[in-house]
Formats: structure tokens, C-alpha cells, sequence
């Protein structure tokens, strides 16, 4: 199927010289929730702003259901709904004219009966003619998505929807978008929240300064977490692993002294009991076993470990945020 979204060989240096998106290749398949995790300064926000038509790129092609972000502006924007990152409301405006202004922003007739349908999705509906200064912080999130699906676009971008907001409202937000994606609607979010990536995202992409350096399916993403190792340290040392282990493809590590055996904690038979039963007829004496896990946050630091000083904190940022 064609991507809804396809950008190739996308660069972004911005006047400063500062080289903010090299040589990107992404594409999002229509009705996805793609999750963009990145630690800060990552490039995130510079990704969202080219596709949506706000900071030009330096040179590459970028696609939104099949126009041209350059030659075929309007049309590619004109599918577009984008949620910023800060909340920008008029105070004293009410909730159903703010949308209905936001719709006609991008020169289509009035269609109250889509605005109604909007706020009554994000139950909004009962508020609408309150004004937006006596709104909660999480009613506020929600008129600003109202705002940017007022034009009925294909694709909607949430740069950090849930930034800065209490456990509570954010799992309603993941209530929302999920629900807008039963609509029909590809969503695109950024986030810092490695949960919420887990919890929403059918596909993760990760971006390190400014390059895209893995994009996967969540479940495939989820399975690899559920990898551990099993450390066996040995009793006496071993020179090699012998022929009735060879099945359990073990390694052998510490100068011939422990023995690593790598399984998936998810798989039904883990093969576990078969290989202690194979280690003791082989005469092999444990003196101490250890597992380690490998989870989403750790494949997540390892790959932006890289010796750029803003990325490596913003890595340190991601693990402390989701201790
Ligand atoms: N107008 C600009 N001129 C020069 N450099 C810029 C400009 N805008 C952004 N940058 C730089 O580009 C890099 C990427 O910024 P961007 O805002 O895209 O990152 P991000 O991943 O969204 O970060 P955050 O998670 O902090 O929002 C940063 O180093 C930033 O300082």
C-alpha cells in the first residue's frame, strides 16, 4: 500500500549551519500510530515542521498522500491537522468558535455538523460555548486537537501531547487518539515517554541527532524486550562447549568460565529445564546463575549513546523520566 506519509533523502540545515535532519528516509503507512521517540534537541519538532510546510527543507522530497510539500503546498497541507507542542488559546474566545475559526483558516465552508461531531469525539461538546480561559489544562489539550481536525484532515501530527501533564490526563489523551485513530485518522506523535510510545505506537521510529536510526513495528520492538540472558558461572573452567550442549547455542564468555544462554521470556518453552538436565549429564557444575532482561529503555540508551553531549543527556533524560 502506498505510505501516507514518504520522505526521502530529507536534509534541514538551518542558517545557523546547524545540520538538524541528514539524509532522512521515512515512510508511515496510512492509519498508523507512529510514535517519533527522541531525546531532546533530536530533531522531532524540525521533522514535523518540514512535512507540515513550516521550515523548509534544505534538500530531499517529502510526500503527504501523494503531494509534493513544495510544488503541491496546499494540497499536502490541506490534509494535515498539527497539535504544537505549547497551548496557544484566545483566552476569551468559547470552545465552538475558536474551532469553527480554525476551520475556516484553511478556506473550507462551515460544517457545523463536523465541529459538533469533533467536540462530541473529544467530549468537548458540553463545553462548547464556554469560554477557553475557564477550561481545565486537559480541556485546553483537547480544543487545541479540536482545532486541528476542524479541516477534516487525513493525518494528524501531536508534537508531545502529553508533556508536562499528571498520569491521569495523559491516559485519557491515549483514550482520545486511539479513538481518532478508529476513525481513520494516521497520527503522528512525538515523545519523550518511552510508555507511551509502548502503549499507543503501532510502529516506533527513534531519531539521534537528526538522524533516523531505527523504525519498527511496536509488537516486533515489545518481543525483543522479552530477550534475557541467562549467566551460568562455572565451577570449573571449560575450554570449549561440548557437542550434547550444541542445541542450546551457548556462549561461552569469561575466559571459560560462565556460559550465556539467550532466550525469549515470552516463548512458551524457554528451554530452560532441558538445558540444566543437558548440563548436568555433561557433568557441568554450576556455581552461580544470573538473568538479565534487556528492556525498551535500554535498546533505547544504546542507541543514542553517541558521543554528541546533547544527545547523551537528553538519553540520561529519557531513563531518569521513566525510572
Ligand atoms: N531555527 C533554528 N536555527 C538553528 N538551529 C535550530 C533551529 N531550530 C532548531 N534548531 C536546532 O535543531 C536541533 C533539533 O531541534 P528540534 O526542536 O527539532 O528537536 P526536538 O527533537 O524536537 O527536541 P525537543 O524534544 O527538545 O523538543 C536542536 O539542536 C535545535 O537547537
Amino acid at each position: 500500500m502506498q505510505p501516507i506519509i514518504s520522505i526521502r533523502g530529507l536534509n534541514k540545515r538551518y542558517e545557523s549551519g546547524f545540520h538538524a535532519l541528514k539524509n532522512v528516509d521515512l515512510d508511515i503507512a496510512d492509519g498508523d500510530i507512529f510514535a517519533l521517540l527522541g531525546p531532546n534537541g533530536a530533531g522531532k519538532t524540525t521533522l514535523i515542521s518540514v512535512i507540515c510546510g513550516i521550515v523548509n527543507p534544505s534538500d530531499g522530497e517529502v510526500r503527504v498522500d501523494g503531494h509534493d510539500i513544495i510544488s503541491d503546498y496546499r494540497g499536502a497541507r490541506e490534509r494535515i491537522g498539527l497539535v504544537p507542542q505549547e497551548l496557544t488559546t484566545d483566552a476569551f474566545e468559547t470552545v465552538w468558535a475558536t474551532v469553527s475559526f480554525s476551520r475556516g483558516l484553511f478556506g473550507k465552508p462551515k460544517n457545523p455538523a463536523h465541529i459538533e461531531k469533533v467536540l462530541k469525539d473529544l467530549s468537548l461538546w458540553d463545553k462548547r460555548n464556554d469560554m477557553l480561559m475557564t477550561l481545565s489544562g486537559g480541556m485546553k489539550r483537547r480544543v487545541m486537537i479540536a482545532k486541528a481536525l476542524s479541516h477534516e484532515p487525513k493525518i494528524l501530527f501531536l508534537d508531545e501531547p502529553t508533556a508536562g501533564v499528571d498520569v491521569e490526563l495523559r491516559r485519557s489523551m491515549w483514550e482520545v487518539v486511539r479513538s481518532l485513530r478508529e476513525h481513520g485518522v494516521t497520527i503522528i506523535l512525538t515523545t519523550h515517554y518511552l510508555e507511551e510510545a509502548e502503549q499507543m505506537a503501532d510502529r516506533i521510529g527513534v531519531i539521534n541527532a537528526g538522524e533516523i536510526i531505527l523504525v519498527e513495528d511496536k509488537n516486533e520492538l515489545m518481543s525483543k524486550l522479552g530477550e534475557k540472558r541467562l549467566t551460568l558461572q562455572l565451577e570449573d573452567t571449560i575450554e570449549r562447549v561440548p557437542d550434547t550442549l550444541a542445541r542450546h547455542e551457548l556462549d561461552l564468555v569469561d575466559n571459560g568460565n560462565a556460559l550465556l544462554y539467550t532466550y525469549n521470556a515470552n516463548d512458551k518453552r524457554t528451554g530452560i529445564n532441558s538445558l540444566f538436565r543437558d548440563l548436568d549429564s555433561a557433568g557441568i557444575r554450576l556455581r552461580d546463575v544470573d538473568t538479565k532482561q534487556s528492556s525498551l529503555e535500554e535498546i533505547f540508551v544504546d542507541l543514542v549513546k553517541t558521543p554528541t553531549p546533547e544527545s547523551t543527556s537528553g538519553a540520561q533524560a529519557t531513563a531518569k523520566d521513566n525510572a
